[in-house]
């Protein structure tokens, strides 16, 4: 429950009770902040979503010691002119509102445009035009691949981190040819940063820009034919706890070499309330909120969740946990991949001071005994199911 003794700021100022109209607040991240937000500080949120069902525990009963702090407005934030109102109501906006799958960037690749720049653009319109304070979610996908990516195999250049390390304000963005249709969802990214960016120097927006480095946890996505579509294909976490709950080898892309850098929900969450509480510090700027301590290739980590998978279930893993499955054949035409994503810290710890504690076998641990009593036996009976008839 929130304190009831006053919540100071990083330079000891009182922070006073405010309104966040939070839009995307019912997916992976936005439950996780709303969850935080309910239960450690006084503010209020306007939960702005098509869906619900991730902070459903959050929204009844009535009795929950946050009632009232916490309102529903199911409106799509394409075509709603309640949307208006609903910023200029409140103190700060956060827009996590986004197609932000993989497998929908090269399929998919209209809807994935429109998402992450046209529909931003009323939301950015209505902060700028009314004086309200933004965060925007954008992604470290906006890095794209990194320079080292294109020195010979054997160059030791790849080895010095000013060819691989990623920073907010030096790094370029590297994205494949227009053909390569995996880009389109970074390249929407990155031109919403730019007009956020441009509405900050030439009209004075008050904005915070979140590029966040693969943030994992409990409620990340969906698990395909349980509470998703059987053919959907969701982020890496939930394709392999998918495998894994099912019995079934983990599929590697391309071989699993692409590399990767997890953080913990829970750590990133404290970043992102950091910037809400402290706006002298966090406007302004591009955060890159990652942990990169947790490095690991897409194969070792098909093999880390394998072993966590097994501790945590107490099944011994089948005799070939991973198969490999090129990615034309798993995502399709178009697609592409980052080779390598180390967030810079320098940034966010010089403005905030924060850094991520959980490793990646602790994220995993409790990540995959969420995964595991919230679908072990959705899963079993599915299985049975077919059989049964
Ligand atoms: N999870 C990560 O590691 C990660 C990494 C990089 C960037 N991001 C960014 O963070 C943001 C949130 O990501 P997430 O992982 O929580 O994704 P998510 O898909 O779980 O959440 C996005 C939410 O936005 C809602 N939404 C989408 N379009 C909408 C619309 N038109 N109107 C109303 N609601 C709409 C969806 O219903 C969903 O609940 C996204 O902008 C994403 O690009 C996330
Ligand atoms: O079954 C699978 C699924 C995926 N892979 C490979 O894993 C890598 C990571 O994939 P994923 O987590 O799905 O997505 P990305 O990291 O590539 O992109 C995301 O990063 C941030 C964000 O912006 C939002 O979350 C999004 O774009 C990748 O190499 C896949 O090919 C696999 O081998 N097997």
């Amino acid at each position: 429950m929130a304190s009831t003794t006053a919540r100071l700021d990083l330079d000891g100022n009182t922070i006073n009770p405010m309104t966040i109209c939070m839009i995307g607040a019912g997916g992976f991240i936005g439950s996780h902040l709303c969850e935080k937000l309910m239960q450690e500080t006084p503010h209020t949120v306007l939960a702005v979503d098509v869906y619900n069902d991730k902070i459903k525990h959050l929204l009844e009963p009535d009795s929950l010691p946050w009632a009232g702090r916490i309102q529903f407005h199911r409106l799509n934030i394409k075509n709603d002119s309640r949307l208006e109102g609903l910023i200029k109501c409140s103190d700060l906006t956060i827009n996590l509102a986004a197609i932000c799958t993989p497998a929908d960037y090269n399929t998919r690749p209209l809807d994935t445009i429109y998402s992450n720049f046209i529909d931003a653009l009323p939301v950015l319109k209505y902060c700028s035009e009314n004086n309200k304070r933004l965060i925007h979610f954008s992604t470290c996908e906006v890095y794209g691949k990194t320079i080292g990516s294109y020195l010979p195999k054997d160059s030791p250049l790849r080895q010095d981190p000013a060819y691989y390390i990623l920073k907010e304000d030096v790094s370029p963005c590297i994205f494949g040819s227009v053909e390569k249709q995996r880009w389109s969802y970074a390249c929407a990214k990155q031109l919403i940063e730019r007009l956020i960016y441009a509405e900050g120097a030439e009209n004075g927006l008050e904005f915070t820009i979140v590029r966040p480095f693969n943030w994992i946890g409990p409620r990340m996505d969906f698990i395909p034919g349980i509470d998703g579509p059987s053919e959907g294909v969701p982020r890496v976490l939930a394709c392999f706890s998918n495998n894994l709950l099912r019995r079934e080898p983990l599929k590697l892309v391309d071989g699993g070499e692409s590399q990767r850098t997890f953080v913990y929900i829970k750590d990133a969450i404290e970043a992102v309330l950091l910037m809400i509480e402290n706006p002298g510090r966090a406007s302004g700027h591009i955060f890159n909120v990652g942990n990169p301590n947790n490095e690991v290739t897409v194969r070792q980590l098909a093999e880390m969740m394998t072993k966590v998978y097994s501790k945590v279930s107490g099944e011994d893993s089948i005799e070939t946990p991973t198969i490999d499955v090129s990615s034309k054949e798993f995502y399709g035409e178009g697609y592409d991949d980052s080779d390598k994503r180390i967030p810079d810290m320098t940034i966010i710890n010089k403005q905030l001071g924060w850094n991520p504690k959980t490793s990646l076998w602790d994220l995993l641990e409790s990540t995959l005994t969420y995964q595991h009593k919230t679908y072990a036996e959705a899963i079993k009976q599915a299985i049975a199911k077919p059989l049964a008839n």
